[in-house]
């Protein structure tokens, strides 16, 4: 006899999902994306861009891996829920210090399994990201009606700052950088090392890896950090960090303080969020797309060299090329969809790219960008 169903996924047109529930018990709104990545499912529920996301997994063997601490992308998970083929599998991994249903319990996060996960990714393509309510009850007691309307309802992400909500309190420093064999965390080779202000929209813990592993003593500040408290630190670079939400939403502080920024002599390198930022800061807009990119084998081209990257990305908004200013190059392309992947400015040393060189989970094609920065901090004390 088939289980009765104890977890819910109703979208805001009225297409209802039924499954098993795993992980917190409860229910939430958000919106609805797909991953695509094979790896990682852990990385990504602790992505902070996730916020306010639930995301549902292509890659059916979600839970295989289990969870480990050291793959935190920050403290918590912050995507709202998640959407799997199957109920998780047992962790088979020796790096692995808990179960992930048992982490996502722990951590209040909601699963669903047992969901035609094809079916639903081919909702999401054809009619955007929708709006979504995920419930878990153990009792398998669902207001379907009560919830579409909820899904219905919802205000959606855009307009939504919510850069503001999962950046850090307060100011602090970061010197770990990339992760190696056997399990420990490296230090940065660099005798002198750049003084970086990295702001924090909701960064992602191997972003500052990267820059502290490429040769900078970086500083990070709370997403409303004006642009003297920047300053104050003496930046020999300023880094802008990825985060959820729509970038357009942070017009009244991370766009004005960036345009501060900008009349500085300053190396400035923006990922995601922080390029769709710097994009708006240059007089640019942002657009929202269809159902976004979010996975780790995204093709990009470096329009100035011809060179193919695979990348990793998440994001739902893009920055629009048609409104790139005279004097702001775009650099990379995405060969999906012709969407924008990155800018540079012209005879300044500030460029920033849409996708995610950090990885993790992901290749690592693109890592050459962290040296670009630390390259550009060289010169300058040069
Ligand atoms: N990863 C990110 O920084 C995401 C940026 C933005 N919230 C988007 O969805 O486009």
């Amino acid at each position: 006899m088939p289980q009765k169903p104890t977890a819910c996924l109703a979208l805001a047109d009225g297409t209802v999902f039924h499954g098993q529930g795993f992980g917190a018990v409860g229910e939430v709104v958000a919106e609805l994306v797909f991953n695509t990545a094979m790896t990682g499912y852990q990385e990504i529920m602790t992505d902070p861009s996730y916020a306010s996301q639930v995301v549902t997994f292509t890659f059916p063997h979600i839970g295989n891996t289990g969870v480990t601490e050291q793959d935190d992308e920050a403290p918590e998970p912050v995507a709202s829920g998640i959407v799997v083929k199957w109920d998780p599998t047992e962790p088979s991994n020796w790096r692995a210090s808990a179960d992930l249903v048992d982490w996502m319990t722990r951590r209040g996060r909601i699963g669903i399994g047992g969901v035609d996960t094809r079916r639903l990714t081919r909702a999401i393509r054809q009619q955007g990201s929708p709006h979504v309510v995920l419930a878990h009850d153990p009792q398998g007691n669902f207001d379907i009606a009560a919830m579409v309307a909820k899904a219905r309802d919802w205000q959606g992400i855009v307009g939504l700052d919510l850069a503001k909500e999962v950046s850090c309190r307060q100011s602090y420093r970061w010197d770990e950088g990339l992760w190696s064999w056997p399990g420990t965390f490296g230090q940065s080779e660099e005798k002198k090392p750049f003084r970086v202000v990295a702001v924090d929209y909701g960064a992602k813990r191997n972003i500052l890896r990267s820059l502290a592993q490429s040769g900078a003593e970086v500083t990070v500040l709370p997403a409303t950090a004006t642009a003297e408290e920047v300053l104050a630190h003496d930046p020999e670079g300023v880094f802008l960090s990825n985060g959820p939400g729509d970038p357009a939403a942070t017009g009244t502080y991370a766009v004005p303080m960036i345009r501060e920024l900008l009349d500085r002599d300053l190396p400035i390198f923006g990922i995601c969020l922080g390029h769709q930022m710097l994009a708006l800061a240059l007089g640019a807009s942002t657009i929202k797309m269809n159902h976004g990119h979010h996975g780790a084998n995204h093709p990009v081209k470096d329009v100035e060299t011809g060179k193919v990257e695979i990348t990793s990305m998440n994001h739902g908004f893009a920055v629009d090329a048609q409104t790139l200013p005279e004097g702001v190059i775009e650099t990379h392309v995405s060969l999906f969809d012709g969407s924008n992947c990155g800018l540079r400015v012209a005879e300044k040393p500030v460029f920033s790219v849409q996708y995610h060189p950090e990885a993790s989970p992901g290749p690592q094609d693109s890592t050459y960008l962290f040296e670009r920065f630390t390259e550009a901090m060289r010169a300058r004390r040069a």
